[in-house]
């Protein structure tokens, strides 16, 4: 399998002096293209800083990341604009739709101006939305507005796609069927995909997890079969 990212010594501090914050305290880490990667950890260890950096929204301190072996750490600001364009999906805890555009009209921002892009109906279709792609966000639950930000993410095809705390708004009925897409996305398309969470439970629809402590990889696991998101309840 090849590798999407190698991960060397890679730390982050910000600020200096007495005020220095170690986010990152030294993380080798390599992805494997196609798999499905839960990064668990507590608030505060480090996990969306190298997310952030891993999507190119952040730069690191030293270290190497490797993404098909283009060296992001050697980027420079336009380098990294158009690797998070063409192949970066982002999922965050907040929605960020747009209030007066349609679920379909809020994908389609995307596909206009992507290469390669998925018809967003079909993005919407995946996540499960293809009877509501003509809604506004606020007709919407919080968690299909969730699904409408993960078909715009993936409506452009990137090659990975990031989440940070995808649930973390969400009660736990809804937060499963955000799981569900981001599992169809990863099954349907081959997407690699990096799910970041304080919750250990979805750790059990990963195909590897990894362990975060303090700006660290504490330890990971593989699990020897994915637990179907559906399934999982806290
Ligand atoms: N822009 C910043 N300036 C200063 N310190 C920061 C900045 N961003 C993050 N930090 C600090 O870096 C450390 C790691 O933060 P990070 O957000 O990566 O953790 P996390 O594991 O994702 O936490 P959470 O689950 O709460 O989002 C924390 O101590 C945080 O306060």
């Amino acid at each position: 399998m090849a590798a999407v990212y190698r991960v060397e010594g890679l730390t982050k501090t910000y600020g200096s002096g007495a005020g220095t914050v170690h986010a990152l305290r030294g993380v080798d880490l390599d992805v494997e293209e196609g798999s499905m990667a839960v990064l668990l950890g507590p608030s505060g260890s480090g996990k969306s800083t190298l997310l952030n950096i891993l999507g190119g929204l952040d730069t690191a301190t030293a270290g190497q990341v490797l993404f098909y072996g283009l060296d992001l750490t050697a980027c420079d600001e336009d380098q990294l604009t158009e690797y998070r364009r063409k192949s970066v999906g982002f999922v965050f805890q907040f929605y960020n739709l747009i209030a007066s555009l349609t679920a379909r009209e809020n994908v389609a921002l995307i596909t206009e101006i992507a290469e390669n892009p998925l018809d967003p109906a079909e993005a919407l279709r995946i996540v499960g939305l293809e009877a509501r792609v003509d809604h506004f966000p606020s007709q919407l639950s919080g968690g299909e507005q969730q699904r409408v930000a993960i078909a715009r993410a993936i409506a452009k095809q990137p090659k990975v796609l990031l989440c940070d705390e995808p649930t973390g708004a969400l009660d736990s009925a809804t937060g499963t069927r955000v799981l569900s897409a981001i599992e169809a996305v990863n099954e349907k398309l081959g997407t690699t995909s990096l799910v970041i969470t304080h919750n250990a439970v979805i750790a059990d629809m990963a195909d590897e997890v990894i362990l975060f402590g303090d700006g660290r990889i504490a330890g990971r696991r593989e699990n020897a079969a994915r637990k179907a998101a559906s399934e999982l309840r806290w």
